[in-house]
């Protein structure tokens, strides 16, 4: 307590004047990186209010909204029941509290800035009884290509109702519980899950675990499948297919679909989550796979399941949360290493994924797990964390700036805040910051300070990402961890940031991957 009373006392971050939202994504995307820098300098010289004395500069800021950012429509309910973690679970609140957002409509408010009393919950680990638990959001993809300009007509219905019969589909019928698909690249053999349990549900998909019916290679024995969530309005039949919205948001929907497919086709890296087959081949083989299945059947929406890796763990909030936070040192470590092998991975293969964040860090074994075999060859063997959820992932051209203003709330770079045309090498390492922050500290680095006042409990979350306002607390005193050194140089402006070269090189990180038989 005397210490936050301390950090209290100490004269406050520059405030910068809250004046300037008006401007669209669509103006300051129009801005050049000069302009960007430009602002950068006016905001390092903005308003400054220290106890009692404010020294005001002319200069404003403007924080562009995100309200022409294109969004899917999907529900937003988040079912944090995955492996390792139990809402049920009794934990003290007081000393871990990484946030959950509660809808979207208040993720935009977050990001227009427009702050309300009580519009965020600090320490939601334990969803409240009477409300449905939420996750994270991320901001939806936007559209970066060509909107498909094909009809698409007739009616349609859900793929809950699709029966492979009227596709002139080779497949059987065997019930709701069982799962007919593919190994990529083995389009002859047709295979059989059963289905287990449900593991997780995103905005964009259901995650459920099944487990083969007729396969004994441990690979496939059991397996996460990422079903696809269709957005409400898709499957509203009185507007179907003719509507331009309708088209608009399949069209948003297949690009984000085949990104995802399409980058995790050519993955191959153990700490990233494998796509290792998919029920319908066309969803791999064709670049409008959606638009394909409908026209031939305008009567379904096609079920897509994408067959993955499991990690029976489940992901780094939920088992952390589960945990209550403490995690030790060298368990972070571990992790972080693995994850910054993950995205140096990514990066060297031009891909930026543009939504890491705890959620989507699935573990292949629970921390107890992790520790019991810590003393053994196997620690250096085995990767323990897998990336996952590559829905908004991109393969960059020739170090191209990326437009699209997505990511996820906690996680997004000031600079795409700012909505110009960003590095997402970047951004991504932005986000490498946000989480081993995290896991240091157990709070997310821009949620309202402890014991913060009902002011700055107000301020939006956008506000401190747009002035670098976060400190130490449990970490404040602490000199030897030279892990703190890559969140003070992530965490930071993008000309002045570490690249994920950069962070793999510190100790920290090389410590670790040196000791990797696996990196
Ligand atoms: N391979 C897997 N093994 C175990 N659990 C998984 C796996 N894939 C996903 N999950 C669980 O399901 C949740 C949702 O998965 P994912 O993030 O891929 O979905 P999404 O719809 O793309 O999510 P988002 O809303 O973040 O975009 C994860 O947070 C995790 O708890």
């Amino acid at each position: 307590m005397d210490e936050y009373n301390n950090i209290y006392s100490q004269p406050k971050t520059p405030r910068l004047k809250q004046d300037g939202f008006q401007g669209s994504a669509d103006d300051q995307q129009e801005k050049t990186s000069t302009d960007v820098n430009e602002e950068e300098k006016q905001k390092a010289a903005s308003t400054v209010v220290t106890k009692g004395e404010t020294h005001t500069t002319p200069l404003t800021v403007s924080i562009p909204t995100f309200e022409n950012v294109q969004t899917l429509p999907t529900p937003m309910t988040y079912t944090p029941l995955s492996p390792g973690n139990s809402a049920t679970s009794p934990m003290d609140q007081s000393s871990l509290s990484i946030p959950k957002r509660r809808s979207h409509a208040r993720l935009l408010d977050d990001m227009l800035s427009i702050a309300q009393p009580n519009q965020r919950v600090v320490s939601e680990l334990v969803a409240p009884a009477n409300l449905s638990p939420q996750r994270v959001l991320s901001l939806p993809t936007v559209a970066e290509e060509a909107l498909i300009n094909d009809s698409v007509d007739s009616d349609s219905r859900t793929g809950e109702n699709y029966s492979p019969e009227c596709d002139d589909d080779p497949t059987e019928n065997y019930g709701d519980d069982v799962l007919q698909g593919y190994l990529l690249d083995h389009w002859d053999q047709l295979l059989l899950w059963r289905k287990v349990k449900h593991i997780g549900s995103g905005n964009f998909s259901n995650v459920l675990l099944y487990e083969s019916m007729d396969q004994s290679d441990p690979k496939v024995r059991e397996v996460a499948v990422k079903r696809l969530k269709y957005p409400e309005e898709l499957s509203n039949i009185d507007q179907i297919n003719t509507s331009s919205r309708y088209k608009e948001t399949l069209s948003r929907l297949e690009n984000s679909l085949t990104r995802e497919l399409q980058v995790l086709k050519s993955l191959n890296h153990p700490c990233i989550v494998k796509l290792l087959g998919i029920n319908n081949p066309i969803f791999v083989t064709s670049k409008k796979p959606l638009h394909d299945l409908i026209g031939k059947n305008p009567r379904i929406l096609p079920p897509c399941d994408m067959i993955m890796s499991y990690c029976s763990a489940g992901d780094l909030l939920a088992a952390v949360m589960a945990r209550n936070g403490g995690l030790e040192f060298w368990l972070i470590q571990r992790i972080f290493a693995e994850l910054v092998l993950a995205v140096k991975y990514l990066h060297r293969n031009s891909i930026i994924h543009r939504d890491l964040k705890l959620e989507n860090v699935l573990l292949k074994y629970t921390f107890d797990d992790i520790n019991s075999f810590k003393n053994s060859p196997i620690y250096y063997k085995q990767n323990v964390i897998e990336l996952a959820d590559f829905g908004l992932c991109k393969r960059i051209e020739n170090n191209e700036m990326c437009t699209a203003r997505c990511g996820s709330e906690d996680y997004v770079s000031p600079e795409i805040l700012m909505g110009v045309p960003y590095d997402g090498h970047l951004s991504d390492t932005w986000a490498l910051g946000v989480i081993l922050y995290s896991l240091f500290e157990d709070r997310l680095p821009f949620d309202p300070p402890p014991n913060a006042s009902v002011r700055q409990r107000n301020r939006a979350t956008s506000h401190r990402i747009a002035r670098f306002d976060w400190r130490w607390y449990r970490l404040s005193n602490n000199e030897t961890n030279v892990g703190k050194k890559i969140v003070e140089n992530t965490l930071t402006r993008k000309n002045q940031r570490w690249s994920i070269s950069e962070i793999c090189e510190s100790s920290f990180v090389k410590t670790i991957v040196d000791t990797l038989d696996f990196s």
